[in-house]
């Protein structure tokens, strides 16, 4: 089913006139919306970036109508042909295959996500489409998690609630249940942007020590903004007692959180990623949770997504692990699906992007 803004507003009028005195409206209909340019949209978005793509009259689109499974390949494939933009989410791989089924029509490429791992940017690049990201939209939501993360982590509290459920709770303990406290600590930032300095921001007074970070190179301006030292990976992981992960997932930083990494780090460290599953090795950080070479980890991302439930690191109880749900919050999912179709609006008339990759 193909959606129009204009279909809409004209089907709305037709119901306020005698259709004897307007001859043939579909015929009108179908001629208007043909001319308009084509959009798949591969979820059900939250409703803002809908009612963007609807009101705008720009465009005809058509969506896959789930939320709770994503388009199959297949017909993702099928579906994609001939159209003149794209809005996906970031489980979709929009790869070389995608664009040569797309064709040559397509010129926007518009993902709801901050992250874009899943985009193949060299092929867009090759085929001069325009990409569309939603940053900064999501910087408060995912630094919120981040931090509820972290206590979450060091403080064990999803242990302490089992514990307190299942009658684990006996008599007060002197150190049952202890954690590591963020007061007076050091916190470690691989990859420092947007998202590394507002967790910062939240951790701040929590009377952190000292916030030291890593990344390609120094990053004067945002480091002033929270007093960050800048220091080598290595001392990163020596230095930090905290360590949360924010870079983006490139081939630079696949698996940059390995064993090497994770034998640096105090066994008192805690270790907190809210990016990519990629950027960590995930049978390295096994070993180093399940020999005590670092107190416990705090995961939103994994590899695969969902994580199967019988994963290894499900049955550690210094693990906590979430479904990738750092975002995850109304005012947030929407402002991304709003941004998305904004992106994709202004790409197909050929003007700036709101937020574009440069490509
Ligand atoms: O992970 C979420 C995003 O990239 O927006």
């Amino acid at each position: 089913m193909w959606y129009s803004g204009i279909a809409i507003r004209r089907l709305q009028q037709f119901s306020l006139t005698s259709l004897k005195t307007i001859r043939s409206p579909t015929h009108i209909l179908q001629k208007e919306m043909s001319t308009l340019p084509r959009v798949y949209v591969t979820r059900q978005i939250p409703p803002e970036g809908l009612r963007i793509l609807r009101e705008s009259g720009q465009v005809q689109f058509e969506l896959w109508d789930s939320d709770d499974v994503p388009v199959p390949r297949q017909e993702l494939l099928q579906k994609v042909k001939g159209v003149d933009a794209l809005l996906c989410v970031l489980t979709e791989k929009i790869d070389a295959e995608l664009l040569d089924a797309a064709g040559p029509n397509l010129k926007v490429v518009s993902t709801m996500s901050v992250g874009f791992d899943h985009l193949s940017l060299e092929e867009l690049k090759k085929r001069e489409i325009r990409v569309g990201y939603t940053p900064e939209v999501l910087t408060d939501a995912v630094a919120e998690l981040t931090v509820a993360l972290l206590l979450t982590t060091s403080r064990r509290l999803i242990e302490a609630t089992h514990e307190a459920k299942t009658g684990g709770w006996g008599t007060w303990r002197t150190l049952w249940l202890c954690g590591y406290e963020l007061a007076n600590s050091t916190v470690g930032i691989l990859g420092l942007g947007r998202i590394g300095v507002a967790i910062a921001e939240r951790l701040a007074p929590f009377k952190v020590k000292k916030f030291i970070y890593t990344d390609v190179a120094p990053r004067p301006e945002l480091a002033s903004l929270i007093n960050a030292e800048y220091v080598s990976l290595d001392e990163l992981a020596k230095q930090s007692d905290f360590l949360a992960v924010c870079c983006a997932l490139t081939p630079e930083t696949k698996e940059i959180c390995n064993k090497d990494l994770f034998s640096k780090m105090k066994n008192t460290s805690v270790f907190i990623n809210t990016s990519r599953g990629g950027v960590v090795n995930q049978e390295d950080l096994y070993e180093a949770l399940s020999t005590g070479q670092i107190a416990a980890a705090g995961l939103d991302v994994t590899v695969p997504e969902p994580l199967p439930p019988s994963h290894p690191l499900f049955t550690l109880k210094n693990c906590v692990i979430l479904p990738h749900i750092a975002s995850a919050s109304y005012t947030t999912r929407n402002a991304m699906s709003a941004l998305a179709a904004n992106n994709l609006l202004l790409g197909l008339r050929g003007e700036p992007l709101i937020k574009e990759l440069k490509l």
